[in-house]
């Protein structure tokens, strides 16, 4: 992970200046599109000031405690992190200043909604969120007028010490005014969804596990591997973790339950914390890395390493990891699986970047989508074969 910050001038609107058009070397991005880390899909965190855009990118990227972001000073400029965290995980975010206006030159909403994967827009519970709304309704108008492909994801965010009640009719009502202000701007179909966040529990991880999700083209791919996994495993629910971060990149089809979510996030944060106390390894997570707890309601958690990045956490009944041996043979197919899909995803990251490639080799990835492993029913086949 890289952290890189663009200086603003003293006048922050200087005539030449637009945001975002410049990296810190002063290269004209726009001329090094095909720079790698500028194709990477970009979620843009905006809102009014102090509605708490910095502290979730800390918090969720940075592993700053939640307590600390009382310290965190106003954005002045625009802040890009560079999220490399896999092949999967892999996006720049973009932390605007609150006080910045997202429509007006000299802001480049062009250059700026153009690469844009998703915009976050963090509106705070905790105050009057109606001057909030009028700002994202003009940055939705604006943002789709240039992409009309970006996801809009709502934050209500700083819901922590609110009632179940006050946080359901907030969600309400912010969904219902946003939903009725931009159909009279004639966007009804546009990609809009709503997540209750605070950095203080993990809804803030579950949200921008969702946020993520939608920008990995391979999602389906891997839910399909989880569906076929599972229940030839003897296994409730499994998610896919990223490490690093603790965001789930897939999970299988049954519904999440923020408890066991919390409960698999609390077991990476153990076995990542007990892992550098006893490894003299740089990084302590590796391909030996498992870990088993016992809950004591007869259910266990299994946590096995994919790769370096991704780890595979499960919720099973105890009676059913009786079957251990099946569960690990099942769980190696699953992870060949899951490099096939990497390889697929690399081939196609350098096809991109080099549209020039020669039409046999653009036919080898096409045999490997249609015939490889990755196939559901070979897959389904694979993993019955376990004894
Ligand atoms: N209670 C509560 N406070 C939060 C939460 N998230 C952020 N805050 C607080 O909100 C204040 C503002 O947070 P920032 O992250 O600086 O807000 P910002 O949107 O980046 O602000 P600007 O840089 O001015 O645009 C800080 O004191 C945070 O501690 C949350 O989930 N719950």
């Amino acid at each position: 992970m890289s952290y890189e910050h663009e200086d603003y001038p003293e006048d922050p609107f200087p005539k030449d200046f637009g945001y975002g058009a410049y990296d810190q070397d002063g290269l004209d991005l726009e001329a090094n599109a095909s720079n790698n880390s500028e194709t990477k899909p970009r979620i843009l965190l905006m809102g009014l000031r102090r509605s708490g855009k910095s502290s979730i990118q800390k918090v969720v990227f940075h592993k700053m405690s939640p307590n600390e972001t009382v310290f965190l000073e106003s954005t002045s400029k625009i802040v890009k992190d560079d999220i490399n965290n896999s092949s999967f995980v892999q996006f720049q975010i973009w932390d605007f200043p609150g006080q910045i206006d997202f429509i007006k030159p000299p802001f480049d909403s062009d250059m700026i909604f153009r690469g844009c994967g998703a915009l976050v827009f963090v509106i705070d519970a905790k105050d009057d969120y109606i001057e909030a709304l009028r700002k994202f309704k003009d940055t939705v108008i604006e943002a789709y007028k240039v992409n009309p492909h970006i996801k809009f994801e709502v934050f209500i965010h700083k819901v922590d010490g609110i009632s179940d009640d006050s946080k359901m009719e907030s969600q309400r009502d912010i969904h219902q005014r946003s939903s009725d202000d931009l159909s009279e701007a004639g966007l009804d179909q546009i990609h809009l969804s709503f997540h209750l966040t605070s950095i203080y529990d993990h809804s803030i991880f579950e949200a921008f596990s969702k946020v993520v999700q939608k920008l990995i083209p391979q999602l389906p791919t891997l839910e399909n591997l989880l569906n076929i996994f599972i229940p030839n495993s003897g296994i409730e629910k499994a998610f896919l973790f990223d490490v690093v971060s603790k965001i789930y990149i897939a999970t299988d089809s049954s519904p999440v339950d923020m408890q066991i979510y919390e409960l698999c996030c609390d077991m990476i944060d153990m076995v990542i914390d007990l892992s550098s106390i006893y490894s003299s390894e740089e990084t302590a997570f590796d391909s030996g890395s498992s870990s088993l707890i016992k809950l004591n309601n007869n259910t266990i958690l299994y946590m096995r390493e994919v790769n370096k990045f991704l780890a595979l956490v499960c919720i099973l009944r105890e009676e059913n990891f009786n079957r251990q041996g099946v569960i690990d043979y099942n769980f190696i197919c699953f992870r060949d699986a899951i490099s096939e899909v990497f390889e697929l995803r690399l081939k196609r990251q350098k096809q991109l970047q080099n549209p020039d490639q020669d039409d046999d080799e653009l036919a080898d990835d096409r045999g490997l989508t249609m015939g490889g492993r990755l196939n559901h029913d070979n897959d389904a086949a694979a993993v019955s074969r376990a004894p």
